[in-house]
């Protein structure tokens, strides 16, 4: 297990930009070993943007990134978009394992049960995901955390992940987050309410172009 503590992720005046155009300026941040940051800023600020260069989807043209005391981009950090990324044509089940494959995990029959019925969709296994809610949608991208360790995936970076779920979810959710942190885990979140477990805050506002 990884010290609680240690430097997991610095940026150092870093540009959050898309394109030719600088959102951010001087941005900087120190996630460590048990970090929880709300990343936090109006709409528009760039905190999605900044969620993508760090998940390396955007270039980062000017500051320093480290992480794990190395220059660089975070190596396959777990990146939860907001836009999901779910295929509608595939089942609930098939789309958590391609999901979890991503990041070298081929789950079992009892993985994939477990996890579903942490996110409330037990018996959803077999049940195309085109029949699902925006919620229950939501927590087929969510599953995913429940089998994903430090030792896989050390930095989450995820972008508005109680939009859609309801009050039972966001505790299950804030407890997840707080397990693995204290597991020695790294989180950056986005979120428009308030997160309760969150020991860290970076407000994008004050570095605003
Ligand atoms: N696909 C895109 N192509 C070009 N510009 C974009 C694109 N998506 C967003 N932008 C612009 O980038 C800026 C930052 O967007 P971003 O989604 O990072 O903000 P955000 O802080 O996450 O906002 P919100 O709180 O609304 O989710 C916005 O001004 C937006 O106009």
């Amino acid at each position: 297990m990884t010290v609680l503590g240690t430097p997991v992720l610095t940026l150092d005046e870093m540009t959050v930009q898309r394109g030719e155009t600088p959102l951010c300026e001087g941005v900087t941040l120190h996630l460590s070993a048990g970090s929880i940051c709300h990343l936090i800023g109006a709409n528009g600020t760039g905190k999605t943007t900044l969620l993508m260069q760090l998940a390396g989807l955007l270039p980062v043209l000017t500051g320093e990134i480290s992480y794990q005391g190395l220059s660089g981009l975070p190596i396959q950090p777990l990146y939860v978009s907001h836009q999901l990324g779910i295929h509608p044509n595939l089942t609930v089940a098939q789309n958590l394992t391609f999901l979890l494959n991503l990041y070298g995990i081929t789950p079992s029959a009892t993985d994939i049960d477990d996890a579903l019925t942490w996110v409330g969709l037990q018996g959803f296994e077999t049940i195309s995901s085109s029949h699902l809610s925006a919620g229950q949608t939501r927590r087929i991208t969510l599953a995913r955390l429940y089998l994903l360790t430090p030792a896989i995936t050390p930095l989450w970076l995820l972008d508005e992940p109680f939009t859609a779920l309801d009050v039972d979810m966001v505790a299950r959710m804030e407890a997840r987050l707080c397990d693995f942190a204290q597991a020695g885990g790294s989180i950056l979140m986005t979120s428009h309410q308030a997160v309760g477990v969150a020991n860290q805050m970076l407000d994008l506002s004050d570095y605003m172009v």
